[in-house]
C-alpha cells in the first residue's frame, strides 16, 4: 500500500477555491483499473476534484507507481495505490463511489460484444467484492460491453443480497459528451451551450442521440441529423481505428468519466437538479435496463426520466435498437447466473 498526505496544503487549496473543508463532506472514490488506459488519466481527474476526500487506486498491476505520482498533486484527496486481489478488500472499505474502467479495450474489427468473454469475469470479480466491502457505493461501470456488464453487475448483487437499482450506473457520458461536440461543430453554436439527451445503450445502433431535443435549437436537415447521429453511434469506433490497435478511447473517456462521478457525488452531497444520462435499471420501456436522463440524489437515482417528444426518426431509431440491447442483457444476467 502507498499513501501521501498533505491535508494542509489540499485544505488551503480548497479554500482557495472557493470550498470550505467543514461544509464538503469526506467522500471516498476507488478506481478499479486505475493503471490503465482510461485508469490512469480518470484517477488524475478524479484526484483535482474537490469533492473527493480519499481516492483509491486499484489494479492488478503498475498502480504503486501511478499512486505514487497522483499523490504528489497539491489537491485535497489523499491517495492510496492498492495493487492485486488480496489488496481489493482495503481499496473498497468505506467507498462512496466505486469507478469501474477495469477490462480490455478493443482492437480494430472488433465490437464492444467481443470483449464480453474476458471482460464479463473481470466485472463479476471485482462486483462481488463490492458487494463484500462497499455494498452501499454508487457504481459507475466504464467496462464494455457496458450493455452487459451492468447487467452482470445487477445479478451479482442480487445474489449477494446488495441489490439497490439506485446504484448502478452504466457510464454513457462519452455517448452525450461526443453527441454535443458533433451537434456544435455542425449548428455553429458555443459547445459549452449545448445540450443533447442520448438514450438507449452504449453499442452501436443502441447509441440513440436525441437531436430533435438539442439545445440551443438549430434546425438541421434530415440528412445532418441522420450523419450527426451515426457519427455518434460510431464515435468509438472512430477512435479504435484511428488508434489502430493501441486501443480505444481514453482521454475523452477519463473527461466524461470524471463529469459522470462528479454527478454522482453532488447528488450524493444533496445538490438539487443533477441530472445526467447513464444506463440504468429502468421502466422506460419494456427492457429492464436503459439509458436516459437520470436525476441524482442522495441515495444515487433518485428519478429516471423519461424520453420527451420522439421525432419519427428516433421513433424508428428506438424500435430498432431494443432486439440487439434486449440480447446483449440477457447475455448478462445469464453469463452471472450460469457461472
Ligand atoms: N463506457 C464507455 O464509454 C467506454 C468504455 N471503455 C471500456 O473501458 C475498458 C478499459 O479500457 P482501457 O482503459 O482503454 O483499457 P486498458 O487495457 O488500457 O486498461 C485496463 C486496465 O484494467 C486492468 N485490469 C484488468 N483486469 C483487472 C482486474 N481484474 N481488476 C482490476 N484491474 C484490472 C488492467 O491491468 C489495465 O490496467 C474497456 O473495456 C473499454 O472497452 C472504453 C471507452 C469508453
Ligand atoms: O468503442 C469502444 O470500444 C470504447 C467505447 O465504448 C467508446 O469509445 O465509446
Amino acid at each position: 500500500m502507498f499513501r501521501s498526505v498533505a491535508r494542509s496544503a489540499a485544505g488551503k487549496h480548497l479554500l482557495r477555491r472557493g470550498y470550505s473543508t467543514e461544509s464538503v463532506p469526506d467522500r471516498k472514490v476507488a478506481v478499479l483499473g486505475a493503471a490503465g488506459g482510461i485508469g490512469q488519466p480518470l484517477s488524475l481527474l478524479m484526484k483535482l476534484n474537490p469533492l473527493v476526500s480519499r481516492l483509491a487506486l486499484y489494479d492488478i498491476a503498475n498502480t504503486p507507481g501511478v499512486a505514487a505520482d497522483i499523490s504528489h498533486i497539491n489537491s485535497r484527496s489523499e491517495v492510496t495505490g492498492y495493487v492485486g486481489e488480496e489488496q481489493l478488500g482495503q481499496a473498497l472499505e468505506g467507498c462512496d463511489v466505486v469507478i469501474i474502467p477495469a477490462g480490455v479495450p478493443r482492437k480494430p474489427g472488433m465490437t464492444r460484444d467481443d470483449l464480453f468473454n474476458i471482460n464479463a469475469g473481470i466485472v463479476k470479480g471485482l462486483c462481488s467484492a463490492i458487494a463484500k466491502y462497499c455494498p452501499n457505493a454508487l457504481v459507475n461501470m466504464i467496462s464494455n460491453p457496458v450493455n452487459s456488464t451492468v447487467p452482470i453487475a445487477a445479478e451479482v448483487f442480487k445474489k449477494a443480497g446488495t441489490y439497490d437499482e439506485r446504484k448502478l450506473f452504466g457510464v454513457t457520458t462519452l455517448d452525450v459528451v461526443r453527441a454535443k461536440t458533433f451537434y456544435a461543430g455542425k449548428a455553429k453554436v458555443n459547445v459549452a451551450d449545448v445540450n443533447v439527451p442520448v438514450v438507449g445503450g452504449h453499442a452501436g445502433i443502441t447509441i440513440l442521440p436525441l437531436f430533435s431535443q438539442a439545445t440551443p435549437t438549430a434546425n438541421l436537415p434530415e440528412d445532418e441529423i441522420k450523419a450527426l447521429t451515426k457519427r455518434t453511434q460510431d464515435g468509438g469506433t472512430e477512435v479504435v481505428e484511428a488508434k489502430a490497435g493501441k486501443g480505444s478511447a481514453t482521454l475523452s473517456m477519463a473527461y466524461a468519466g470524471a463529469i459522470f462521478a462528479d454527478a454522482c457525488l453532488k447528488g450524493l452531497n444533496g445538490v438539487p437538479d443533477v441530472v445526467e444520462c447513464s444506463f440504468v435499471q429502468s421502466t422506460v420501456t419494456e427492457l429492464p435496463f436503459f439509458a436516459s436522463k437520470v436525476r441524482l440524489g442522495k441515495s444515487g437515482v433518485e428519478e429516471v426520466l423519461g424520453l420527451g417528444p420522439l421525432s419519427e426518426y428516433e421513433k424508428q431509431g428506438l424500435e430498432s435498437l431494443k432486439p440487439e440491447l434486449k440480447a446483449s442483457i440477457e447475455k448478462g444476467i445469464n453469463f452471472a447466473n450460469k457461472s
